[in-house]
């Protein structure tokens, strides 16, 4: 006989994960690493765990106040100097964090305390009052309007909603507090927490403290200081598990949390009371989420229909999200929530013995999911025992209405994102696709951060620890070729006498106008993406939800001046200014950016140091290649100017979130690239037929085509390199290879280990090293010279086999070996897995563009140097990552294809497989600047004289 089964039998049941959260037991990874912090050693500076000391000795729980701060001040005295009644909670939250500051940690506890109970009334009430307004429920005054006009009634409504919403606000409210982007990104990201724990446990507070850190981690659960905080008060005396409260617990979630709790003591009236309970509060909470997305329109132009519905399409896409957002339970997503608990509740009202809930509960879960194997088993059950029809399975009322509204709201998204012509979210795309799709997956925040890890970008300092928020400092945005290069714009560019060198688009515009110079070109295009790429960090970072632009862009070089009398009484800026800050009001919170990211590493001093209103400094840290720091144009920072060597460069930009204000210079820059590209394109008289006939002249051979490959943009040709061409390249990376995978991590020890498989080393050289290491000596430049020739042989044959009508650049070339280790025979992995090089292959097939794969590829190839090893093979492969057609490397054999092509690589059992591999881009902007510089290295090697050539060339 079928048997009716609990949720624990599905896999809609909560986590293990989970049931540890609702056991009360904090999982914190105590083994986490401790992110290296460049900070210096000033006090000020230091993370907040790392002030975190044993308590004193005698105090027990709720410990009485402190009757002195730390430097001196009563408790008391800072209270009777609290006078802040009617301040906003933005105001208030503001002095919260000045009293932070100024270690004043009472009034800090005070003002945040109230700001975080102020925000909630606030939202509340905004809530409440768009709730009551669309649905009628409060009188106005513009009930009755009505009109003949065509659209009237539309507009009547517009006009009738926000009379009523403005009156509700201000009749509701006692301040009236203009809510920033920034602001509620910060409240929502709980942000005031993470001051209330500091306050709190310096007032030794420590239960309020421990709950402040935990409501804190729970949105933020990759802070590595709140998880030590955690850590540290659970540890001590005064603090027990049942003292870890979220302060922000919801009243569904704290319901859903006793529910499943009373299911696992088989508690079925208890499981049934809170579930119900947690129902009617969730769909509330969904109405709220709706309500409160109404809010999240953006609009931008002057077009009223186009405003208006781009609003809607904003809103419609927020309202869609609200089911996600409501199903995190702690920091556990839980997959269909609804689902889970009408299944739980199902089942605990069978076991009540009362089955017309629980056939309400299947009808109900099965409205969600009308397939569910094991509902429908219970259906069926359920209908023999109650003597049913399948009319007789209605769904609850609230989830039915919530199910179609759902359902219109995604048939209409679907409609919109099939044939809506939306906004350009990226004006500046149309001229330069930089980073395809960049604002689109901006609304997924989620998992940015660890996408930008993984192309070696971390953060070092965050908010918190340099005393501000919307301050970060973080590494590896530019690599250290790209410095080079960048550096090389400022060349020839005069100093000022105060020692400020500048280079901007001006600059750049008028000199690339007067002599197109291939290498200044290049390295502009470099200069554009890299301010995109920092811009389009700066965005993530910061969540603001409309996009900044860039106001201004330059690249600042400070040196010794030569009178130093000229900054002797004002700070040094990073733009070349030098300032009096008592001259000037500080305008923080305005919508104006700054970020810096350095070029170089000073010889001598050259810190980077942010100042409080004292002009004190708050955290100061030292520059490198690639390293950014960003912060609000208002906050008070200065720079210490080498003494010595080498000028102190950094890229220095300046964005707004005004679109009327960008920088003119910067479009005017595009176009011109732009039409530089165009003028290439239109003057480019080439003949694939003719160079294809050169190739087999040359005894290159195409040996297997698209057809015998299984594809349309494939093909295998033979004889593109020597014997000798091949053992050179080899033993280059035998003598040169950076260890590792090659890609240059900053600050990331090299290691043999192949980035996919452990069962390989891993060994490759970039052209960029390549050069490097050809100046040194340390490979011939015959080598380099084999290195150049047949990446460029390479490249030109899958221009032209390919018939590609625009040209063809280098974006990274790699040689590569893999040399199989220990004991190899059994292997059941790949040396590289199947993948494909300009998207993210999913597990469903799908292949995603964007961050952080590299969209910008359109064809790779990969050159074969030899074939004295056990397996290796190359493979084209399905999307379901089965092997489709195999491909056995040799010397000199090329195989090309579209960079969009799944492919991977058989592992290799026995000896080293050397490669090189080449992906190439149609996108001039991507274009490897490392190839002109390559080639002005070699040129200047084989002029010197003391070079000796053996090889014949
Ligand atoms: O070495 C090969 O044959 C292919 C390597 C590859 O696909 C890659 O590095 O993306
Ligand atoms: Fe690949």
């Amino acid at each position: 006989m079928a048997y009716f089964s609990s949720c624990s039998k599905t896999r809609h049941c909560y986590s293990p994960m989970l049931k540890n959260f609702l056991l009360g037991i904090i999982v914190v990874v105590s083994t986490f690493q401790v992110l290296v912090s460049a900070l210096d050693d000033s006090t000020a500076a230091k993370s907040l765990s790392s002030n975190l000391e044993g308590p004193g000795d005698d105090v027990g729980a709720f410990a009485v106040l402190p009757d002195v701060n730390e430097d001196g001040q009563s408790i008391e005295a800072e209270i009777n100097q609290i006078d802040d009644t009617n301040l906003s909670f933005e105001e208030l939250y503001e002095q919260g964090v000045r009293a932070y500051d100024d270690h004043l940690w009472y009034s800090c506890a005070n003002k945040i305390e109230r700001a975080v109970q102020d925000y909630k009334v606030f939202k509340h009430t905004l809530s409440n009052c768009r709730l009551e307004c669309s649905k009628g429920l409060r009188e106005s005054q513009l009930a009755n309007l009505t009109s003949q006009v065509p659209d009237f009634s539309t507009f009547g409504k517009f006009l009738r909603d926000a009379d009523c919403y403005r009156r509700c606000t201000e009749e509701s409210l006692d301040t009236h507090p203009q809510l920033t982007d920034r602001m509620e990104s910060a409240f929502e990201k709980r942000l005031p927490y993470h001051y209330l724990q500091f306050c709190y446990y310096k007032l030794d507070r420590l239960k309020l403290a421990a709950s402040a850190a935990y409501t804190y981690y729970l949105a933020n659960p990759q802070d590595v200081d709140t998880k030590q905080n955690i850590v540290y008060y659970r540890d001590t005396a005064k603090v027990s598990e049942t003292d870890f409260v979220d302060l922000e617990l919801q009243p569904y979630k704290e319901h859903y949390i006793r529910a499943l709790l009373a299911y696992d003591e088989h508690q079925w009236g208890s499981v049934i009371f809170h579930f119900e309970g947690c129902l009617e509060e969730y769909f509330k909470e969904h109405e709220r989420c709706l309500s409160d997305c109404e809010g999240k329109g953006q609009l931008q132009g002057p077009e009223f229909s186009t405003v208006v519905a781009d609003a809607i399409v904003d809103i419609m896409a927020c309202k869609l999200d609200c089911e996600k957002k409501l199903s995190t339970i702690y920091t556990e997503p839980i997959k269909l929530l609804l689902q889970d608990i009408y299944h739980h509740l199902q089942f605990a009202y069978y076991k009540e013995g009362e089955l017309e809930k629980a056939a309400e509960a299947t009808a109900s879960f099965l409205l969600l999911n009308s397939t569910h194997q094991v509902m429908l088993d219970n259906k069926a059950i359920l209908k023999k025992e109650l003597h049913y029809t399948d009319d007789d399975f209605i769904p609850q009322k609230d989830v039915a209405e919530y199910a179609a509204l759902r359902e219109e709201m995604q048939a209409l998204m679907d409609i919109i994102k099939r044939e809506y012509r939306l906004r350009d979210l990226l004006p500046e795309g149309e001229v330069i696709n930089l980073l395809s799709r960049a604002d689109q997956d901006l609304k997924e925040t989620d998992d940015w951060m660890s996408r930008y890890e993984k192309l070696g970008m971390h953060i070092i300092s965050k908010s918190v620890d340099l005393h501000r928020h919307e301050r970060f400092v973080t590494d590896g945005l530019l690599k250290e070729d790209q410095c080079e290069e960048l550096l090389a714009l400022t060349e020839d560019l005069p100093t000022e006498p105060i020692g400020s060198r500048k280079f901007d688009l001006k600059v750049a515009r008028q000199r690339l106008e007067d002599d197109l110079n291939e290498d200044y070109e290049a390295s502009l295009r470099l200069f554009v993406r890299a301010a995109e790429v920092v811009r389009h960090y700066t965005q993530r970072y910061l969540q603001i939800s409309v996009s900044l632009h860039l106001k201004y862009t330059s690249i600042v070089c400070w040196s010794q001046p030569q009178e130093p009398a000229l900054i002797e009484s004002c700070h040094i800026q990073e733009d070349g200014t030098c300032v009096r800050f008592d001259d000037m009001a500080d305008e923080l919170y305005s919508d104006s950016y700054t970020t810096v990211t350095y070029l170089n590493t000073a010889d001598e001093d050259g810190d980077f140091q942010f100042l409080n209103e004292k002009n004190e400094v708050d955290s100061a840290f030292g520059i490198k290649c690639g390293r950014t720091v960003g912060f609000n144009s208002g906050d008070r920072h200065t720079i210490k100017v080498p003494k010595s060597g080498n000028p102190r460069c950094a890229m220095v930009i300046r964005y707004t979130t005004d679109v009327n204000n960008d920088e003119k210079d910067y479009h005017d820059t595009l176009t011109l690239l732009q039409r530089i590209d165009e003028l290439r394109l239109a003057n480019e008289a080439k003949n694939a037929k003719d160079i294809m006939k050169q190739f087999e002249e040359e005894g290159v051979r195409v040996v297997q085509t698209g057809k015998e490959l299984l594809g349309t943009e494939r093909f295998v040709a033979d004889g593109l390199a020597s014997d000798a061409q091949c053992s050179t390249l080899r033993s280059m990376v035998q003598n040169g290879a950076l260890l590792g995978d090659g890609y240059d991590h900053l600050d990331s020890k090299p290691s043999f280990i192949s980035p996919h498989t452990e069962h390989e080393m891993y060994q490759g050289i970039t052209i960029y090293r390549a050069a490097k290491l050809a100046q040194q000596n340390t490979i011939s430049p015959f080598g380099l010279r084999a290195f150049l020739e047949l990446s460029e042989k390479s490249r030109l044959l899958v221009e032209n086999y390919f018939n590609l009508t625009k040209p063809l650049y280098f974006d990274y070339t790699h040689l590569v070996c893999r040399t199989a280790v220990g004991d190899n025979s059994d292997r059941q992995d790949l040396s590289h897995p199947v993948h494909a090089d300009n998207c993210l292959l999913q597990s469903d097939g799908s292949c995603t563009k964007g961050y952080p794969a590299f969209t910008q590829r359109d064809y790779s190839a990969i050159l074969y140097l030899n074939d004295d090893f056990d397996g290796g093979e190359f493979f084209f492969a399905h999307s379901n990552k089965t092997e489709q057609v195999a491909v056995k490397p040799q010397c000199g054999r090329l195989v090309g294809f579209n960079a969009g092509d799944f492919h991977g690589v058989r592992a290799v059992t026995r000896g080293q497989r050397c490669a090189l591999a080449l992906w190439f881009t149609h996108n001039p902007n991507f274009k490897e600047l490392a190839h002109i510089q390559a080639r002005k290295t070699l040129k200047q090697l084989e002029l010197e004289p003391e070079v000796q050539h053996h090889e014949d060339l």
